[in-house]
C-alpha cells in the first residue's frame, strides 16, 4: 500500500472509541486499548507523511452505538469485578444516547473522501455528530512543532517565553 514499497498509497481508518478520549472507570483495560489506537494512529500519520508514503492514517472515536458489543455489559465472564457497575454503564448510554450504525458508516465515508485528513480523531457522538480532537493548541503540540526544528531544551525555552506573550 506504501508508495515507498510500490504501492498505490489509500486510507487507513483505525477504529478506537470515545472511552479513548474520555476514560471509562468500569473498562480501564478497553480505555487503554483504545487510547493506544489513538495515538499509533497519530504517530503513524505523521511517519506516513514523513516519508511520503502515500497513505493518510486517521482514527474515529464512536460514542456507544447500537451494536451487538452493547449487549457484553450483561455477560459476567466479560465484564469481570466490573459487572457490579454495569447501571452506571447503562446510564451513561442513556445519558449520552445511542447512535445508529449508519452514524459511523457516515463517519467513515468522511474519511475516505476527504483528502485533506490525516491524524485525526474524528468523533461521533449523538448530540454533536461528526467532529473532530483538537489536538492544535496544546502547549506539548507546540513544543513538538517546534523540536522537530531545533534540539528539546531550546523548543521548550521558545515556547515557554510564548506563553508568556
Ligand atoms: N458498538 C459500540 O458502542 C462501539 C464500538 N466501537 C468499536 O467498534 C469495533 C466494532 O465493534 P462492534 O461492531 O460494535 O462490535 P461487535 O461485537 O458487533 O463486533 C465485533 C466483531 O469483532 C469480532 N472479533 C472479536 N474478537 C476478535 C478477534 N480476536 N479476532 C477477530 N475478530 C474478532 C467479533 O466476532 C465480532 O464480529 C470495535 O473495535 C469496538 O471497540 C467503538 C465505539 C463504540
Ligand atoms: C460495556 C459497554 C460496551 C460497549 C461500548 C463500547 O465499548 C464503546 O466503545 C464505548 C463507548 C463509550 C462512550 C463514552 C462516552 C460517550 C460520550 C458521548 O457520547 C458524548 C460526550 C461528550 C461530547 C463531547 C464531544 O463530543 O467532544
Amino acid at each position: 500500500m506504501s508508495r515507498a514499497c510500490g504501492g498505490n498509497g489509500g486510507v487507513i481508518i483505525n477504529v478506537s472509541s470515545m472511552a479513548g478520549l474520555m476514560p471509562a472507570p468500569q473498562q480501564p483495560v478497553y480505555t487503554a486499548t483504545k487510547c493506544g489506537v489513538i495515538g499509533f494512529t497519530r504517530a503513524m500519520a505523521e511517519t506516513s507523511k514523513r516519508e511520503n508514503y502515500g497513505v493518510r492514517i486517521n482514527t474515529m472515536c464512536p460514542a456507544f452505538v447500537n451494536t451487538p458489543i452493547l449487549k457484553t455489559i450483561d455477560e459476567e465472564e466479560n465484564m469481570g469485578k466490573y459487572f457490579k457497575d454495569r447501571d452506571a454503564i447503562r446510564k451513561m448510554m442513556s445519558n449520552f444516547g445511542i447512535l445508529e450504525p449508519a452514524a459511523v458508516a457516515d463517519g467513515l465515508m468522511k474519511i475516505i473522501e476527504d483528502e485533506t485528513l490525516n491524524g485525526a480523531v474524528m468523533k461521533i457522538t449523538k448530540t454533536k455528530g461528526i467532529h473532530f480532537e483538537d489536538y492544535a493548541t496544546g502547549y506539548l503540540q507546540e513544543v513538538q512543532e517546534v523540536v522537530m526544528r531545533k534540539d528539546p531544551e531550546e523548543a521548550n525555552e521558545e515556547v515557554t517565553e510564548s506563553r508568556k506573550c
